[in-house]
């Protein structure tokens, strides 16, 4: 009984279900598949702006940023496309250079010159309590490499990446196979132990549910 008590003192009760921030569709898609209902969570869709830096700080201001906007507890995501030619870069500015250059002009290009054409998918969820909260930072990585594009175009570099292991790139794999290995699946393996270690209590309303 005592020690009961005293786990219901510990346990830290947050006041609403966590708001996972993305404005990415697919993203969403994963997070959902894999975190299924083991977090009760909710998510809004917003662009928060992005420091530039190490994937780790970026992705810790984003959900301080996000715990400010949301007065809450918070799960953010940030996603890089690391080349091991070029020390990790595009990384964190991966969007950019997909955007602007596309999958042949990009990855593969970029590469042209170096015999090396290993990458590494790097995923970095960041959850904070809430505003003024330090932010814990989850980092899951999938080493593979960079090829001509294969699959669907529908997911980022997905068609580009092949990860160790696989002869199928990101794009061709299924999806419940690419949710078992994913730099995605890694981090929130992790974010899940942290849940499960910490024994949140989540006090929800009926406005919360959604
Ligand atoms: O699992 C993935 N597979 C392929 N592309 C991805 C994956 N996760 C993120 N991306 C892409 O990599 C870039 C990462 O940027 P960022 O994480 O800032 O995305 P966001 O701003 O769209 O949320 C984006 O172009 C995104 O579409
Ligand atoms: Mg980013």
């Amino acid at each position: 009984m005592a020690a009961a008590a005293a786990a219901a003192k510990a346990a830290v009760v947050l006041p609403r279900p966590v708001t996972f921030v993305t404005g990415n569709a697919k993203k969403l898609e994963e997070v959902k598949a894999i975190i299924g209902s083991s977090i009760p969570f909710k998510s809004l869709k917003l662009d928060l702006p992005e420091l530039q830096g190490e994937p780790e700080d970026i992705s810790k201001e984003k959900a301080r940023l996000a715990a400010l906007q949301v007065n809450g507890p918070v799960l953010v995501e940030d996603t890089c496309l690391c080349f091991n030619a070029l020390k990790g870069l595009p990384g964190p500015y991966i969007k950019w250079f997909l955007e602007k250059l596309g999958h042949e002009g990009c990855l593969n290009n970029l590469l042209m010159a170096y015999e090396d054409k290993s990458a590494y998918a790097l995923c970095a969820f960041s959850f904070s309590h809430g505003p003024g909260a330090e932010p814990l930072t989850f980092l899951g990585k999938t080493p593979g490499k960079i090829v001509p594009a294969r699959g669907p175009t529908d997911f980022g570099w997905d068609p580009v990446f092949q990860p160790d292991g696989y002869d199928q790139t990101y794009a061709e794999m299924a999806k419940e196979e690419k949710n078992k290995i994913s730099h995605r699946y890694k981090s929130l393996a992790m974010v899940k132990s942290h849940f499960k270690e910490a024994g949140y209590v989540f006090q929800t309303t009926d406005d919360d549910t959604n």
